[in-house]
């Protein structure tokens, strides 16, 4: 059963199963993909713990009971278990006996040294504007005997998240409460008060508190018989002179000539008072009312920002196709959400986006198991993990799913977690993403290598290739590439309804005219750079996608808008024109995915003079990328992090691209939504590179617009990186 089952059927929390599996006491097993699964017999452990607890036992001293029900597999009528109750009696009898003697010698004594009290007047009521006051006070610097037997002096506070109870007199049998006791109004209450501190104690402790103390004006040995007869699981302190009231001015008040606290309590963080309850005019509910406070503010000074909630939904990408949406909460408040793209012309090695198959819906791609899965399973394994610690997260994820390729779970479905997270994670530490990941040198924009010319899967023209790409490599800045993209554009646009083409444009916003060959878009796109006024080559180059393997069979390569077969070798010759033609500095997919005769062709002819981009042959994916390397194939790898599924996997596989000398272009997918991640993960790595579309639609302008504020945001330290990223040494070909 699942954490959250066992919750649900023992009425406890998450949080608090959380810490007795860290304290050892009820232990999931992890199945082979590291995933938590209860035991049956977990329920009974649970409730007996809580049993026990509600008798006074700490969580720790639940211990040999519930390891006994281990042994006799979860009956507590068994011998073991009856021997281990019968041990803790003995033993609780002993201590009474003990500590009641302690009690009765130091009740004189304190007693006799107590004196009288503060003078009633050094009390005043504190009403909630006054409690603002106290947070920020410094814990003075006094000392208490707690129940315990230790002395609680300032330096307990250091370093602690502490819960300070104020109460005024507990009642004790047989003793007679001072004369109008019960109708001083908030008087009653402090038993149950306590009761409540220790009912909720280990929740308390699951919350982010680490140690709770009541403190009051009776003296050690009152208090002592209270935690006692009370079983209580945290330390008394006793203050008989109100010390603390005078230091702090808390409200007190008097009854029989005495004076005692007013119930109020007290966070302390780290020595500094973080918040007051007060006044506390439900005792009964005050311990879970600070409960949900400690749970809605976490600890101020704690490392760890923990993934609270997950959810996902589906929703429409550019195609007009469902995909997966994932927010991800941290426990700070902190909100990310990352949409996943999708890919037409895949490689065959990618990793699977899962789709529903139902053909009731959707046409058969909806994506509600990947959401599923990301609301039920990814969901229980990464609540609770730091969402800064993104390589833990993705190791979860990656090991939950359990297939080399995410077939189980799905790819969308981690992607949009793995992101999320991050995203999330950044809102937390207050920075914007790119610099979150990057840290401050993240300051290089990339060269937009912009998709004006679509074809191949992503349009219905003729045209064989799928995308016919600018590269602005002379501008000053991002933002000054992004002018000079846009102006050719519209002058592309204008040259194509002048020649009597139609001007709609295909999946990545660029146009799609019902040209034959690559020659006829790339002489268009030459005269477009010119008449706007820019030389071809010096400010403006030219990339291309043929995406090869959309058009390879039969180990040959079939150009259907030329109506004409190309051998390898053919193909080849043809690309190495078409760059010894026109100013082409990078070829991405020259040859099919499972072409290594031809790629290596490729390379050996072109790669010393024009950057070979691996799309579909690598994936993303280091291995690919590594065989690739040993092959001797491409000097260059475009990124796309649903190729893999996780960042983590992605930043390896860059890291990998780095080291061996390829360069990397970060890229979206043709399905793409408003989603701008990839515009942050270009400027984080530094990569210097990113292939976002055209200059239209609305799906692909957000990444520009991203960097654009980006750019705006780095101001002087923003580095536009031009040419000086691009591999294969391409040269000026005016
Ligand atoms: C972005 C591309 O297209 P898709 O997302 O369809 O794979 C590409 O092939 O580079
Ligand atoms: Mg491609």
């Amino acid at each position: 059963m699942r954490v959250g089952e066992l919750a649900h059927r023992t009425g406890t929390t998450v949080r608090a199963l959380r810490y007795y599996e860290a304290a050892g006491l009820v232990v999931p097993r992890r199945l082979g993909n590291g995933y938590r699964e209860y035991d049956p017999i977990a329920v009974r452990l649970v409730e007996q713990i809580r049993t026990l607890m509600t008798l006074g036992f700490s969580v720790e001293e639940t211990r040999p009971f519930i390891e006994s029900m281990i042994d006799s597999d979860g009956t507590d009528g068994h011998p073991a278990a009856l021997s281990t109750y019968r041990r803790a009696i003995a033993g609780l009898e002993q201590r009474i006996e003990r500590l009641t003697g302690q009690r009765d010698a130091l009740l004189s004594l304190v007693d006799a040294t107590a004196g009288p009290a503060v003078p009633p007047t050094a009390g005043r009521a504190l009403g909630s504007t006054s409690s603002v006051g106290l947070v920020g006070a410094l814990m003075p610097g006094l000392t208490f005997r707690a129940t315990d037997g230790t002395v609680v002096g300032p330096a307990r506070f250091d370093g602690h998240r502490t819960v300070l109870f104020l109460y005024s007199l507990s009642s004790r049998p047989g003793v007679a409460m001072p004369a109008g006791w019960d109708d001083i109004p908030g008087a009653r209450g402090c038993t149950v008060a306590a009761c409540g501190f220790r009912d909720l104690h280990a929740e308390l402790l699951a919350a982010g508190c680490d140690q709770v103390y009541g403190l009051s004006a009776q003296s050690t040995g009152y208090q002592r018989e209270l935690a006692h007869r009370l079983r209580l699981p945290y330390p008394l302190l006793a203050d008989p002179r109100l010390s603390l009231a005078t230091a702090l001015r808390l409200p007190t008040f008097q009854a029989d000539g005495t004076t005692y606290y007013r119930r109020l309590t007290l966070i302390v963080t780290d020595g500094v008072v973080e918040h007051v309850f007060h006044p506390v005019t439900e005792p009964a509910l005050h311990a879970e009312q600070v409960l949900r406070w400690l749970a809605d503010h976490p600890d101020p000074r704690s490392p760890m920002t923990a993934i609270d909630t997950v959810h996902a939904r589906e929703i429409l990408d550019s195609r007009g196709n469902p995909t997966v949406e994932v927010d991800v909460l941290l426990d700070d408040g902190s909100l990310g959400r990352a949409a996943v793209p999708s890919g037409a012309s895949t490689g065959t090695a990618e990793a699977v986006e899962l789709r529903d198959g139902d053909t009731g819906r959707y046409h058969g791609k909806g994506v509600r198991r990947a959401v599923g899965a990301v609301l039920g399973e990814i969901a229980d394994a990464v609540a609770g993990l730091d969402g800064r610690d993104q390589a833990t997260v993705d190791r979860v994820l990656i090991e939950l799913d359990g297939t080399a390729n995410k077939s189980r779970l799905g790819a969308n479905a981690t992607l949009g977690v793995s992101l999320a997270v991050v995203k999330a994670a950044a809102v937390s530490a207050g920075q914007p993403l790119y610099r979150y990941l990057g840290g401050p040198d993240a300051v290089i924009l990339p060269l937009p290598l912009m998709n004006i010319v679509n074809g191949g899967a992503h349009a219905d023209n003729p045209l064989d290739f799928q995308e016919f790409m600018i590269a602005p490599v002379g501008a000053a800045s991002f933002a000054e590439a992004v002018r000079m993209g846009s102006e050719v554009f519209h002058t592309l646009r204008a040259a194509l309804k002048a020649a009597g083409q139609h001007t709609s444009v295909g999946d990545e916003g660029g146009f799609a005219p019902l040209l034959r060959t690559a020659h006829e878009a790339l002489a268009f796109i030459s005269a477009a750079i010119s008449d706007s006024g820019y030389t071809p080559g010096v400010d403006i180059a030219i990339a291309l996608d043929p995406a090869a393997s959309e058009f390879y069979r039969d180990g040959a390569y079939h150009y259907r808008g030329e109506d004409r077969v190309r051998t390898v070798a053919e193909h080849v010759d043809y690309l190495a024109e078409l760059a010894e033609t026109y100013p082409i500095v990078s070829i991405e997919d020259g040859a099919a995915q499972d072409d290594f005769e031809g790629w290596k062709a490729l390379t050996d002819r072109l790669g010393d003079r024009c950057q070979l981009v691996g799309d579909d042959v690598f994936c993303t994916n280091a291995d690919l990328l590594y065989d690739g390397i040993s092959r001797g194939i491409a000097n260059s790898i475009l990124v796309k992090v649903n190729q893999v599924g996780t960042l983590t996997e992605m930043l390896t596989t860059m890291q990998a691209a780095r080291q061996a000398g390829y360069s990397a272009v970060m890229s979206h997918r043709s399905g793409e939504t408003e989603d701008t991640t990839i515009a942050d993960l270009a400027v984080a790595t530094g990569c210097g590179q990113i292939k976002t579309g055209s200059l239209s639609r609305s799906d692909r302008t957000a990444k520009y617009n991203q960097l654009l504020r980006i750019e705006e945001e780095l101001g002087e330290r923003a580095v536009y990186a031009g040419r000086t990223s691009l591999t294969g040494h391409p040269t000026v070909a005016a």
